[in-house]
C-alpha cells in the first residue's frame, strides 16, 4: 500500500533519499542519476527512485517549512529509509558565506514542528560520519565548506525577511538575526532542525547540506546563472557524498 501524501511503498524506496526542499530542484537532480523512475509528484512531494554509480538513491521533495518536511520523512521512513540528507538552500548570517556550504553540525530549535515530537531540551545534531563526507565531496566539487550551527524557523515574513506586513505590524525582522547572531549561528533555514531530530528519534543517519543563496537583510543574492549552477553542484555534491558515505568513506570512483 502507498504512504498517504508522497504516494511510495517499501518496493519502491530505497535506503539512501535526498530531500530537497523545491519539488523543482528534484528535476535538476533526478537527470544525474541513472534509470530514474518517478514515483510520484502529490501536493509538494516530487519523489524519484534511481541510482547513482550502480548505488541506489530516492529523491524527494518537502516543500517549505518543517510540518511538511516531518510528513516526507515520516512517510520514507515506513518505507525503509535509512540515510536521508537534506539538500537546500539557506540564508548565510556571516560576510563571505554567498556560495558556500552550509553543512550544520546541530541546528537551533525555533521551528514547533520538533516540539511536537520532543521536548526542546533534545538535541538536533547531524550524523557525524555523513557530514564528514559531504565536507570530503564540496572540497572534490572544487566549492567551500562552512560547519557550525544553523539555525531553523517557521515564519518566513515574520522572521526572516520584511513584508507589507511585518511592517504594518512593526516587526523587527532584523532583531531576530542580531539575537541569534549572538550565538554564533551561521544561517537560518526552515527545516534542518526538524529533520536532524526526527533523524534521531528513528535511529537512522541524518544531516543537512545547504547552498548559501542569500546574505540576511539581501546584502548578497544568488541569481541568475550564478545561482543555477549552484543548485546543480549542489545536486552533485550531495550525491557524491553519499558515494563517499557508501564505500566506507574512502573515496570514489
Ligand atoms: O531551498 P529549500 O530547500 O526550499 O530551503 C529554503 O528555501 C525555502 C525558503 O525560501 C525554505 O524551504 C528554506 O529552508
Ligand atoms: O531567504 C531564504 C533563502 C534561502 N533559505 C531561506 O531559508 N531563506
Amino acid at each position: 500500500m502507498s504512504t498517504l501524501y508522497l504516494k511510495a511503498d517499501k518496493e519502491t524506496i530505497s535506503k539512501y533519499v535526498i530531500f530537497s526542499g523545491d519539488p523543482w530542484r528534484v528535476e535538476m537532480l533526478q537527470k544525474l542519476l541513472d534509470d530514474p523512475k518517478h514515483i510520484a509528484f502529490n501536493r509538494e512531494f516530487n519523489t524519484y527512485t534511481g541510482t547513482y554509480h550502480g548505488i541506489p538513491v530516492t529523491i524527494s521533495s518537502t516543500g517549505i517549512g518543517a510540518p511538511s518536511a516531518a510528513i516526507a520523512m515520516e512517510e520514507l521512513y515506513d518505507c525503509g529509509m535509512e540515510v536521508a540528507i537534506r539538500m537546500g538552500t539557506v540564508m548565510g548570517l556571516k560576510d563571505g558565506m554567498l556560495g558556500k556550504l552550509l553543512i550544520p553540525n546541530g541546528s537551533m530549535r525555533m521551528e514547533s514542528t520538533s516540539d511536537t515530537y520532543v521536548p526542546k531540551s533534545f538535541p538536533a545534531v547531524a550524523n557525524i560520519d555523513l557530514v564528514n563526507c559531504m565536507n570530503r565531496s564540496v572540497t572534490m566539487n572544487g566549492r567551500e565548506y562552512i560547519n557550525g550551527i544553523t539555525c531553523t524557523m517557521d515564519g518566513f515574513y515574520s522572521q526572516m525577511r520584511e513584508s507589507r506586513l511585518s511592517k504594518k505590524m512593526d516587526t523587527d525582522i532584523l532583531k531576530t538575526f542580531d539575537d541569534i547572531s549572538r550565538y554564533n549561528i551561521s544561517g537560518v533555514d526552515m527545516e534542518t532542525s526538524c529533520m536532524l531530530v526526527l533523524g534521531s528519534l528513528m535511529d537512522i543517519k541524518v544531516c543537512s547540506v545547504t547552498m548559501t543563496t542569500v546574505l540576511k537583510n539581501l546584502k548578497e543574492v544568488l541569481q541568475g546563472e550564478a545561482r543555477t549552477k549552484s543548485e546543480e553542484d549542489l545536486c552533485k555534491i550531495v550525491l557524491d557524498g553519499i558515494e563517499i558515505y557508501h564505500k566506507g568513506g574512502n573515496g570514489i570512483g
